[in-house]
C-alpha cells in the first residue's frame, strides 16, 4: 500500500519514518520547500533521537520519498495521513487553517477512492467537517472514507514512542475503512481500539489534559511543601508507589512546556465553553500551569537577595531534555521575566539555540557549561538533560562568582549539592 504523509513537522516525519520500517511505501508532502530539500539529503529541521539515522536508511532503500508536488503525491496514494500543524489561535481554540487547506487540496485532485487519516490533534468534529470540506471541493464525486487516528508520542521519544505505542486509536464510522488503517499497524503489538471518529478526538484531548491535570497538580502541592519545608519529590515517589496512582508524570518542576499541553488543555477549554460545559478542573490546571514559574521565581529571588545586576546562568531551555523544541518552553518565560528584573544572562542547553530576537548584550547563548557558567551568581536549572545531571559539579564551582542552584525540574540531589557547598533550592524540595 502506499502511504502519503500530508505535513513533515516531528509526527508527520516520525509516522513517515515508522511506516517505511513497518514495510510501506512512503510519500512525505510539505508546502515547505526548504524542509523537503533538506528531507531528499537526509537533513532532519529539527533534533529527535533516532530519525537522523532512520531517515539515511529509508531514503538509501527508497521506502520512503519527499515532494512538494501536491496534485501528483494525492493521486498516487491511496492512504493520506494529515500531519499538519493545529496551533493556538488568540481565542485558545485550535487553529484549522491547514486542516481545511489540505482537505480541499486531497478534494481538488484525488481521482480514485482514498483513506484520508487525521493524526492531527483536532477538535471534536473535525473529522466529520472534513467530509464537507472535502465534498466541497471535488470536481467530480470519487468516493472516500475519513478516519481518526490520533498521535500520542512523545518528542525526545517519539521513535520509540510510535514503535511501541501503549494503544492505538482508530475512529471511523466505516468498519473496512478502520480495518485498512489497522492492517498498516499490524506488525507492532499494540492493543487497537476503535470506535466513532468524535470519541477519538476526544480520547486525544482528556488524555493530555490528565496529563496535565498530574503535572499541575503535583506542582500545586509542590507550592504547599515548599512553605511545610517537605520534599515532594519524597511524597511524589511513594504516591507513586500506589499502582492506582502510578509513578509517571508526578515530577514537580516550573512547569509543562511543548507544543500539545499549552494548546491542547486550552482548546479543549473552548470546546467546553461552546457547550456551555464548565471544566473548572481544567481551568485551574491551566491556572497552576501558568503561575508556577513565577511563584519559585520569586521565592528563588529573596534567597539571592534580589536578581538585579546579578548574573544568572540558564541551563537547558528546551521544554523538555532531548528535543531542541522551544514551543512553549518555561525557560523562555523565566527568561522574559529575569530580563525585566534587570540580570544577565548567560543561556546553554545541548542542541536547542535561543532565537534571535531574545538575545541582546544580557542575554548571551554559550557553547559549553564551563563557558556559560563564568562569573555567575547563580545558576537556574530548566529541562533535565543528563548532561546537567552527570556534570562536574564539584569543579565547575570553579567558574562561578557566588554558588546558588535553583533547581526547576529538581533533577540534581540537593544533598549532594549543599555537600559540594553551593545553596541549593528545588521546586518544593530543600
Ligand atoms: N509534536 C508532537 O509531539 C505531537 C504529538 C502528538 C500529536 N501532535 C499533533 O500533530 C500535529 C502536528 O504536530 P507537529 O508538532 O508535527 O507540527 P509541526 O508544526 O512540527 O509540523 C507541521 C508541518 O505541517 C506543514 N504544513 C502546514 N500546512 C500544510 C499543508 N497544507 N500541506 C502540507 N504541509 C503543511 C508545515 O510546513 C510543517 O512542516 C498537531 O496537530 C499536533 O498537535 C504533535
Ligand atoms: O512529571 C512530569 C512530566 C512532564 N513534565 C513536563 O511536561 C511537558 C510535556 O512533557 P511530555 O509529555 O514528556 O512531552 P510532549 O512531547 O509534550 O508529549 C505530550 O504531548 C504529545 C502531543 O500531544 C502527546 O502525544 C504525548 O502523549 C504527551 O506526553 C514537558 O515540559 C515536561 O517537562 C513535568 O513537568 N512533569
Amino acid at each position: 500500500m502506499n502511504i502519503l504523509i500530508v505535513g513533515m513537522g516531528y509526527v508527520g516525519v516520525t509516522t513517515g519514518l515508522v511506516f517505511a520500517e513497518l514495510g510501506w511505501n512512503v510519500t512525505g508532502l510539505d508546502t515547505d520547500t526548504m524542509k523537503i530539500q533538506e528531507l531528499s539529503e537526509g537533513k532532519l529541521s529539527f533534533y529527535e533521537p533516532g530519525l537522523d539515522l532512520l531517515l539515511v536508511k529509508h531514503l538509501a532503500s527508497q521506502q520512503i520519498r519527499f515532494t512538494t508536488s501536491l496534485a501528483t503525491a494525492i493521486r498516487d496514494n491511496s492512504v493520506i495521513f494529515l500531519c499538519v500543524g493545529t496551533p493556538s489561535d488568540k481565542d485558545g481554540s485550535a487553529d484549522l487553517q491547514a486542516i481545511r487547506g489540505a482537505a480541499k487540496s486531497i478534494g481538488t485532485y484525488m481521482n480514485d477512492y482514498k483513506i484520508i487519516t487525521v493524526k492531527s490533534t483536532v477538535p471534536i468534529e473535525t473529522n466529520r467537517k472534513m467530509v464537507d470540506w472535502i465534498k466541497e471541493s471535488q470536481n467530480h464525486p470519487y468516493p472516500f472514507d475519513v478516519v481518526s487516528n490520533p498521535e500520542f508520542l512523545r518528542e525526545g521519544s517519539a521513535l520509540y514512542d510510535s514503535l511501541n505505542p501503549d494503544r492505538i486509536i482508530i475512529g471511523s464510522d466505516n468498519e473496512q475503512a478502520a480495518n485498512v488503517i489497522a492492517s498498516l499497524y499490524a506488525k507492532l503489538t499494540a492493543p487497537i481500539f476503535k470506535t466513532t471518529p468524535k470519541t477519538a478526538e476526544m480520547i486525544k484531548y482528556a488524555s493530555n489534559a490528565f496529563l496535565a491535570a498530574k503535572i499541575s497538580y503535583v506542582n500545586e502541592l509542590s507550592r504547599l511543601c515548599e512553605t511545610l519545608e517537605i520534599n515532594v519529590s519524597d511524597v511524589t515517589t511513594a504516591m507513586g508507589m500506589d499502582h492506582r496512582i502510578g509513578p509517571h508524570f508526578l515530577r514537580a518542576g516550573i512547569g509543562y512546556g511543548g507544543s500539545c499541553f499549552p494548546k491542547d488543555s486550552k482548546a479543549l477549554l473552548f470546546t467546553a465553553k461552546e457547550q456551555k460545559i464548565e471544566l473548572r478542573i481544567l481551568e485551574k490546571v491551566i491556572d497552576i500551569n501558568d503561575t508556577q514559574s513565577t511563584h519559585f521565581l520569586n521565592i528563588w529571588e529573596q534567597k539571592l537577595g534580589g536578581f538585579n545586576h546579578k548574573t544568572v546562568a540558564i541551563l537547558g531551555i528546551s521544554f523538555k531534555p532531548d528535543t531542541d523544541d522551544l514551543r512553549e518552553a518555561p525557560s523562555i518565560s523565566i527568561i522574559q521575566q529575569l530580563r525585566t528584573k534587570q540580570a544577565n544572562l548567560r543561556v546553554h542547553d545541548p542542541v536547542a539555540k535561543l532565537p534571535a530576537a531574545l538575545l541582546s548584550k544580557k542575554v548571551q547563548q554559550f557553547d559549553t557549561i564551563e563557558m556559560t557558567l563564568q562569573q555567575c551568581d547563580a545558576i537556574i536549572l530548566c529541562s533535565e538533560w543528563k548532561d546537567y545531571i552527570g556534570a562536574d559539579w564539584a569543579k565547575l564551582r570553579a567558574s562561578l562568582n557566588d554558588f546558588f542552584i535553583f533547581d526547576g525540574r529538581n533533577m540534581l540531589n540537593g544533598k549532594e549539592m549543599k555537600d559540594l557547598g553551593y545553596y541549593y533550592f528545588g521546586i518544593g524540595n530543600r
